[in-house]
């Protein structure tokens, strides 16, 4: 069965969009069938997967989310790009910020994601949802359309405010709106190991939540080689595989795959 993961945290630059990309990625070598969607404005995914002017793009998330608002049909394929190394993703652009606001009016504004995804589903075993920095409608509807939510922290500040907020609203739409909803669990990103924040936040986490929240095993180290990739179009497993973030996303890769429900 398919399972739709978003990755999100309110705060911004902590390594969602890499994670996406990367993990999506990774799992696709493991011959997974992957979809990425890219649930943000700046389109930064696309352009990490090698589309320059993600701007100039017709056909995004937004054409297909308005179809489902009116209740066109969306055709199948519909906006899908397919990535040489072995994913399908559908890209945004600076229009979801325009959809965001637009959404206010709509019947049943936070399914809208998750009625499209509802119908493309049967053809993927991972979709993973690439959030925005902020906790506004778009990234409601992702975690509506989610089954586990996957959480970067960047490891060089204290995040615990900020993870209560998201873990909140976590726990509103788990309530209100989407039973199925978990924490897979924290990915620290940008892990400097010269230092020992990583520990010293994670024992933070368990204080707060204690075995409630995961926190994954593996770290994805800082290293000026994930920063290059954005501007390759590939994924650090082609741009730098024997480096520690490529080791670091093939071990989350492994990590998520042996997830249970
Ligand atoms: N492990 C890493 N080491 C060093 N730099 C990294 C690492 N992972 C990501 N980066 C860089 O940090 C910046 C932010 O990463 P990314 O875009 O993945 O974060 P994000 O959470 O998606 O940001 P936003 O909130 O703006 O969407 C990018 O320039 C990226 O290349
Ligand atoms: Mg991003």
């Amino acid at each position: 069965m398919c399972k739709v993961i978003a990755i999100a945290n309110q705060k911004g630059g902590v390594g969602k969009t890499t994670t996406c990309v990367n993990l999506g990625i990774g799992l696709a070598r493991e011959g997974k069938r992957v979809l990425l969607i890219e649930a943000d404005a700046q389109g930064s995914m696309a352009a990490s997967l090698g589309i320059q002017e993600p701007d100039e793009l017709e056909v995004t998330l937004v054409t297909i989310m308005e179809k489902v608002i009116n209740d066109e049909n969306v055709v199948p394929n519909e906006g899908i790009i397919w990535h040489d190394e072995g994913i399908a993703f559908i890209p945004a652009n600076i229009e979801l910020a325009g959809l965001e606001t637009a959404l206010v009016n709509v019947m049943s504004r936070e399914m809208i994601l998750k009625q499209y995804l509802d119908t493309v589903k049967a053809q993927y075993d991972y979709i993973l949802i690439d959030c925005m920095p902020s906790l506004g409608m778009i990234t409601i509807n992702a975690l509506v359309a989610s089954d586990y939510v996957l959480i970067p922290v960047e490891a060089a500040y204290l995040p615990v405010k900020g993870l209560q907020q998201l873990i909140k609203t976590i726990g509103r739409v788990h309530r209100k709106l989407n039973p199925q909803l978990s924490i897979m669990g924290i990915l620290f990103t940008k892990v400097d190991r010269r230092t020992n924040f990583a520990r010293d936040i994670a024992e933070q986490i368990r204080q707060v939540y204690g075995t409630r929240v995961h926190i994954f095993k593996n770290c994805i180290p800082l290293s000026v080689r994930a920063a290059e990739t954005t501007a390759e179009g590939k994924s650090i497993y082609l741009h730098d595989p024997k480096g520690v973030v490529a080791k670091g996303y093939v071990c989350l890769t492994e990590e998520v795959l042996a997830h249970e429900e």
